[in-house]
């Protein structure tokens, strides 16, 4: 199979940087162009970007001339059919429609277009089917490009392990409370005076992403949109002093009785079609589940299966809301953001949509 050529759009950034990372040495795509803001254009990748990876930068990204954000722009100098986003919202609003209508596929990491009613929020494990939305998308929209959208980083990891639950004793509520890393606010975004020797009690729209996004993914395609799963969500959001990997604390009322070993087996065998098609960036097991009475622990779990496996542990009786209990651990720039859209991606080609 010829490989699909993609360009990343916000390249320089956090989430920029780990698609660089897992676009190195892809198997089904080929890296031709990276875009960020006007301060970096005209750059070679090395001058623009402030390297964070433990890994070397790839020689050959670091000689590609950064582009402008701009469809024109990519199309003019580089072959490409998918790019992936990973720009900030407020700039994918206007940008990322404007390469969809220029004819690219947009596998995007950002909010902006998430909840639009024809624009598919997909984790492969749970909802591969709402691809479905990409026809009605270019009809409505009459575009010959798409957008395809992964959630917010707090959202994909709780719903990876909601889904199962909900498969086998049915959800009525949640609650959770995120202890989210630095690395989620991006490169610039939270002040070290502000985070070390602190928790700050606040993230700007992630507790409203949270309890929105996940009645998406957990709904049911019905035709030309989504049914939203009937669950409730609440959701208390924190900034802790940790560099990757945010941690929640789930509270779930399930519809029948859930007995926690038996849930621990529930969680640990859930598989999806990533993993029955083999796609490249598939975690073996989407959700690990460790036994030990203090883990998952960001520093030890946010790396398993390469950032892409959700850890999970402490699984009790909860007494308050008749269910479950548990503490989660996930990668939130791979399975939180670029490795999300990696995996939507390789979907997109196994469906037949590249
Ligand atoms: N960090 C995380 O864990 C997660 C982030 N996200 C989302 O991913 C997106 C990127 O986040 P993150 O990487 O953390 O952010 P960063 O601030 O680290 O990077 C932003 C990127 O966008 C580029 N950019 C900024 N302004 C413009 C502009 N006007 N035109 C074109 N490009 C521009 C920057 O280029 P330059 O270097 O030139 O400034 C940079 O490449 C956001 O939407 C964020 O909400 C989602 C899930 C998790
Ligand atoms: N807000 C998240 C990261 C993020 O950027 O989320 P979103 O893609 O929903 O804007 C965090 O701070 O950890």
């Amino acid at each position: 199979m010829a490989k699909v050529r993609v360009g990343v759009l916000g390249a320089t950034g956090i989430v920029g940087q780990r698609f660089i990372s897992l676009l190195a040495d892809h198997p089904w795509f080929e890296l031709e162009a990276v875009t960020a803001s006007p301060r970096s254009a005209g750059k070679t990748y090395a001058e623009a970007a402030k390297w964070y990876l433990e890994e070397p930068m790839p020689e050959d990204v670091a000689e590609l001339t950064v582009l402008e954000t701009d469809p024109k722009e990519v199309e003019r100098e580089a072959d490409v059919d998918l790019v992936f986003s990973a720009l900030p919202s407020d700039v994918a609003r206007d940008v990322e429609p404007a390469f969809a209508e220029a004819g690219f596929a947009v596998a995007s990491n950002a909010s902006a277009y998430r909840m639009e009613e024809d624009v598919p929020l997909v984790v492969p494990e749970v909802n591969p089917d709402h691809l479905g939305l990409i026809d009605v998308q270019r009809d409505e929209r009459d575009w010959d490009g798409f957008i395809v959208t992964n959630p917010n980083c707090s959202t994909i990891q709780m719903v990876l392990t909601l889904k199962p639950l909900m498969d086998e004793y049915g959800i009525e509520s949640v609650v959770v409370s995120t202890m989210q890393a630095v690395s989620g606010a991006g490169y610039a975004g939270v002040p070290s005076m502000a985070i070390i020797d602190n928790v700050i009690p606040y993230i700007e729209g992630e507790e409203e992403k949270m309890e929105t996004e996940t009645l998406k993914i957990l709904g049911e395609l019905d035709g030309d949109r989504v049914e939203f799963a009937d669950v409730k969500v609440s959701a208390s959001c924190h900034r802790v002093p940790v560099l990757d990997g945010h941690t929640e604390a789930i509270f779930v009322a399930t519809e029948k009785e859930a007995d926690p070993e038996e849930a621990a087996e529930v969680l640990a065998g859930f598989r999806g079609v990533p993993q029955e098609k083999g796609l490249p960036s598939a975690p073996e097991r989407p959700v690990v589940v460790r036994e030990e009475e203090d883990r998952p622990q960001p520093r030890f779990d946010r790396d398993v299966d390469g950032g892409m496996a959700v850890v999970v542990g402490r699984i009790r009786k909860d007494p308050v809301f008749g269910g479950l209990k548990y503490v989660c651990v996930g990668h939130n720039a791979v399975r939180g953001a670029a490795g999300a859209s990696v995996l939507n991606a390789e979907l997109l080609v196994e469906e037949g949509y590249l």
